[in-house]
């Protein structure tokens, strides 16, 4: 006995019926078919979650059958998906992967060593906002959240900085990291059938070889320039990013880890943690900017507890109850991930007295869940309130808030994501205000969505800073 679902087409199945924002159609569709929901996406059989009771028993209750992963054919690019720890079924080469990053790369002390090569990152933002705003000048906070990230990521893990906001020499990184998201996010036909894998109609398979293959190699020069100052003199001074941590461990410890394996993890931190963060950083500002008495709020909180003109510590984080409702809240109404990252069961179970069987594609539509009416009243509506008297966390304990997933797979990178995605916010409103004109397109224009390996907006944010 299979869960109810829409009836599928020959061939194609139900592929038409996601549409161009598949968690909104699955969200409609599911309101006909119920919380567990059949799908047939071309040859592959899928299951649809959009409740929280049925998510958690996948994802806690079910764990481990359900801890495999779907993988798109463009991952399958310099054999990405044999080492990337996003890629990788659960077996011991991923266990051993996901222990490092709990363990040496975003425990709280190493995140607190890498504090500093972050902050610099941010008081060039605040410079170049500053900038924009003595000569009247508007910001496309999209695009400077997203240099902000590349930076404040490549510092974390290499120290080293991949981009600025005034010149166009690096547009040769952001491009690629452009094509890198776009090719491994969007719709490929060969995904769902898998014979179109032959003749790849759509060129996705040679677009992802080609950025992939990219990103690689400028990975690879980082990792070589670095073993070779490592090798160079005995007085060597050790940096304090996770490359160091990564080439340490990879020098006799229990973890046996090999240079490709440290160029395939780090390809994978860029790309799962830029994109998604600067993404939640681009709506938080949307909706602050679209609710200015909330904005006045979160300002008046930041002056109060930290004082303008001084830089934000990530230790500061949790003494801001009312910025972290704002985040929470974002992140409810924005899941950067809407539907997670796809699972696979890698066996057969029993899920709320359906059987579902191995190697089905697993969905959980956090968007819908995150829109539930019988958990969040006016749940369409920004309410950073909500969250003030309630304890509820996205650490992936309570299933009505799973942004970052749960259980095995949950993302690893949330520590690092959380300091970043507050201290990036509090360095665009912290001390500045924002003229923003709604235009004719009306406020909903702003919340409309395009779905990819991230959810961005429709239409990019543009405001222009104005000094205190
Ligand atoms: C707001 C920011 C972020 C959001 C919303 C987010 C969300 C997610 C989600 C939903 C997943 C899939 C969970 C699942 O399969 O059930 C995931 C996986 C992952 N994330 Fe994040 N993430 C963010 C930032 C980051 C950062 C900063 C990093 C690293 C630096 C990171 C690294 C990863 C990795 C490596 C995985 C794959 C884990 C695995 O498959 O075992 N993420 N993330």
């Amino acid at each position: 006995k299979r869960p109810p679902g829409p009836y599928p087409f020959p061939i194609v199945g139900n592929i038409f019926q996601l549409g161009r924002n598949p968690h909104h159609s699955l969200a409609k569709l599911s309101k006909t078919f119920g919380p567990l929901m059949s799908l047939k996406l071309g040859s592959t059989y899928a299951i649809v979650v959009s409740s929280s009771e049925i998510a958690k028993e996948i994802l806690q209750k079910n764990d481990s059958v359900f801890s495999g992963r779907f993988n798109p054919v463009a991952v399958h690019a310099h054999d990405h998906h044999k080492t990337s720890v996003t890629c990788l079924p659960p077996g011991n080469q991923w266990k051993k992967l996901r222990k490092i990053c709990k363990e040496q790369l975003f425990s709280t002390h190493r995140l607190d060593a890498s504090q500093g090569l972050r902050e610099a990152n941010l008081q060039k933002l605040s410079e170049y906002v500053q900038k924009c705003c003595d000569s009247g000048r508007e910001v496309n906070i999209g695009e400077a959240a997203f240099i902000t990230m590349l930076n404040l990521m490549s510092a974390t893990l290499f120290s080293s900085e991949f981009t600025n906001f005034d010149s166009d020499t690096n547009q040769e990184i952001k491009e690629t990291f452009h094509g890198v998201m776009k090719y491994v996010g969007v719709p490929n036909i060969s995904d769902f059938i898998p014979i179109f894998k032959l003749i790849d109609p759509q060129g996705i398979e040679r677009k992802a070889e080609f950025y992939l293959g990219k990103l690689l190699s400028i990975i690879e020069d980082i990792i070589n320039q670095r073993l070779k100052s490592r090798g160079a003199s005995l007085d060597y001074q050790k940096k304090n990013d996770l490359l160091e941590t990564l080439l340490d461990l990879s020098e006799g410890s229990e973890y046996d880890l090999s240079t490709n394996e440290i160029q395939h993890l780090l390809l994978d931190l860029m790309i799962a943690g830029s994109d998604t963060t600067a993404s939640a950083t681009e709506w938080t500002m949307t909706e602050l900017l679209l609710n200015p008495e909330k904005l006045s709020k979160a300002k008046h909180e930041l002056r109060t507890v930290i004082g303008q003109n001084k830089q934000i510590q990530e230790s500061d984080i949790s003494k801001l109850p009312y910025l972290e409702a704002t985040i929470k809240e974002v992140i409810r109404l924005h899941p950067p991930a809407p539907l997670l990252a796809p699972h696979k069961s890698e066996g057969q179970a029993q899920v709320s007295g359906y059987i579902i069987p191995k190697d089905t594609r697993v969905l959980i539509n956090a968007w819908a869940i995150h829109r539930e009416p019988s958990l969040w009243p006016n749940p369409n509506s920004f309410e950073p309130e909500r969250f003030l008297d309630k304890n509820i966390s996205f650490r992936g304990q309570d299933f009505e808030l799973i942004p970052f997933g749960s259980g095995r797979r949950i993302c690893p990178g949330l520590p690092l994501a959380n300091r970043m995605l507050h201290a990036l916010v509090v360095t665009l409103i912290q001390n500045f205000d924002w003229k923003f004109e709604v235009g004719a397109e009306g406020e909903d224009a702003h919340r409309e969505e395009e779905f990819g390996l991230s959810v961005q907006k429709a239409i990019p944010l543009k405001a222009t800073p104005i000094k205190l």
